[in-house]
């Protein structure tokens, strides 16, 4: 069966046409999302969503993993393919709301938001057709609700590139075109394994053709096709890897990026305004946040002062929960402080919901405090007192930072 004719196109390049995805990067542009304001997000709904580090093999990402999570699992190797199975960590999301609160309040136990992590094995040119740890690879990418992807950026030579050079961009093109690719086989296996099927909705095979022209045809992630909201919720059942929302990690030689060059971080930039426009590009030098994690607080506060930099992992961890449409609200009593995760746009009785499915379910309404109150009337009772603590229904939506109390029936 041809859809599209994309079985001829997947079959030519399984044979040897490769650049067919390539040569239709060109007209990703063409086929960019108009952003429409209150649109249905792709992914998985949920409070407990994970980012995955992704990127080739030998490139750092075990070694940030470690520093992002502060674990020392040993120094890791230095040759492509160490890591194998995927490892996961929860790491505390950095907010100095969370810390001025705790500060305040004094509690016998502090609960931050968090983010939870992983570093996967690497991936080379042709996983999608099994090369390197191929399909596992790609099957754990599949776990995850969005992506750090980690380029090479530094030279050093003793650090074996599985392509022998270092090239940011084509190892960004190669990175997204088997994520493409691996869409398009998704997608064409659903279409033939359903299309008899009269269970199928037929939009849902419609959906799934637009995939097939988004991915193969436009060379385009999924996430930046423009979708309604109905093509949304059928886009979230197939779990594509495409869709899924990515933070470009540029890691640079110790040196370019103490004196803050820009060379290599334009390249990335501009490809990525280009293929992935609207995606957040960071720059770190790994081996740099390996000296700084050695370090006491106070001989890192001396020579980051020295240096006029700071660690990057700190936003590293900010853009990873933004990516997911994260936010936290806070719950605090004298007990614990407490820092909840929640989508963005969560209403009142959902966000209740992730204290506790009964909370939800026996939801009254909220007290809420708005944080900037807190800070200007300095307590919680200051802000009752005041007239600012205002009580809110079902309808309401979760802002960030919000202090909540919860009434629920009894
Ligand atoms: N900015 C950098 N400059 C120089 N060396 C670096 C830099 N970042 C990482 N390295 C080195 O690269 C090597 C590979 O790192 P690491 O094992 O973390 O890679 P990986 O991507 O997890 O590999 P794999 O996918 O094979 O498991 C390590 O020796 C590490 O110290």
């Amino acid at each position: 069966m041809n859809y599209f004719g994309t079985r001829i196109v997947l079959q030519n390049r399984c044979a040897s046409a490769r650049p067919k995805v390539l040569r239709s990067f060109s007209n990703c542009q063409a086929f960019l999302a108009k952003p429409e304001p209150s649109r249905r997000r792709l992914g998985r709904p949920g409070n407990h969503l994970k980012i995955g580090i992704v990127g080739m093999p030998n490139i750092g990402k075990s070694t940030l993993f470690q520093m992002l999570t502060r674990t020392t699992l040993g120094k890791p190797a230095n040759y492509p393919f160490a890591t194998i199975d995927p490892v996961s960590a929860k790491v505390p999301v950095p907010d100095p709301r969370y810390e001025l609160l705790c500060d305040k309040m004094n509690p016998a136990k502090r609960i931050p938001a968090q983010l939870s992590i992983y570093d996967t094995a690497g991936l080379v040119r042709n996983a999608s057709k099994g090369q390197g740890l191929g399909n596992a690879f790609l099957s754990n990418i599949r776990t995850v609700d969005a992506i750090f992807q980690l380029v090479r950026a530094f030279p050093e030579p003793d650090v074996t590139h599985v392509e022998e050079t270092v090239d940011p961009i084509r190892d960004l093109q190669i990175i997204q075109e088997e994520l493409l690719l691996k869409d398009a086989e998704f997608v064409e296996s659903f279409l033939k394994k359903e299309s008899r099927s009269s269970k199928v909705p037929a939009k849902a095979k419609e959906v799934a053709k637009k995939v097939l022209q988004c991915v193969l045809d436009n060379g385009c992630p999924v996430s930046k096709c423009s979708w309604s909201d109905e093509e949304v919720g059928f886009l979230n059942s197939f779990n594509l890897l495409t869709a899924k929302p990515v933070v470009y990690l540029v890691n640079m030689d110790e040196d370019d990026f103490l004196q803050k060059k820009k060379g290599p971080l334009q390249k990335v930039e501009s490809w990525v305004e280009k293929f992935s426009p609207g995606d957040s590009v960071l720059p770190l030098s790994i081996i740099f946040e390996e000296q700084l994690f050695l370090l006491t607080p106070q001989e890192l506060e001396e020579e980051c002062s020295t240096l006029q930099v700071s660690s990057q992992l700190p936003s590293i961890i900010q853009a990873g929960y933004s990516a997911l449409s994260l936010m936290h609200y806070f719950t605090a009593g004298n007990n614990i402080v407490q820092a909840w995760t929640v989508p963005l746009d969560t209403k009142a009785p959902d966000a209740a919901g992730a204290i506790h499915t009964d909370f939800k379910k026996k939801f009254v309404a909220g007290e809420i405090t708005d944080f900037k109150d807190f800070l200007q009337y300095g307590t919680l009772e200051a802000c009752k007192a005041a007239g600012k603590t205002i009580v809110k229904g079902k309808d309401y939506v979760v802002q960030p930072g919000d202090i909540i109390y919860w009434r629920i029936a009894r």
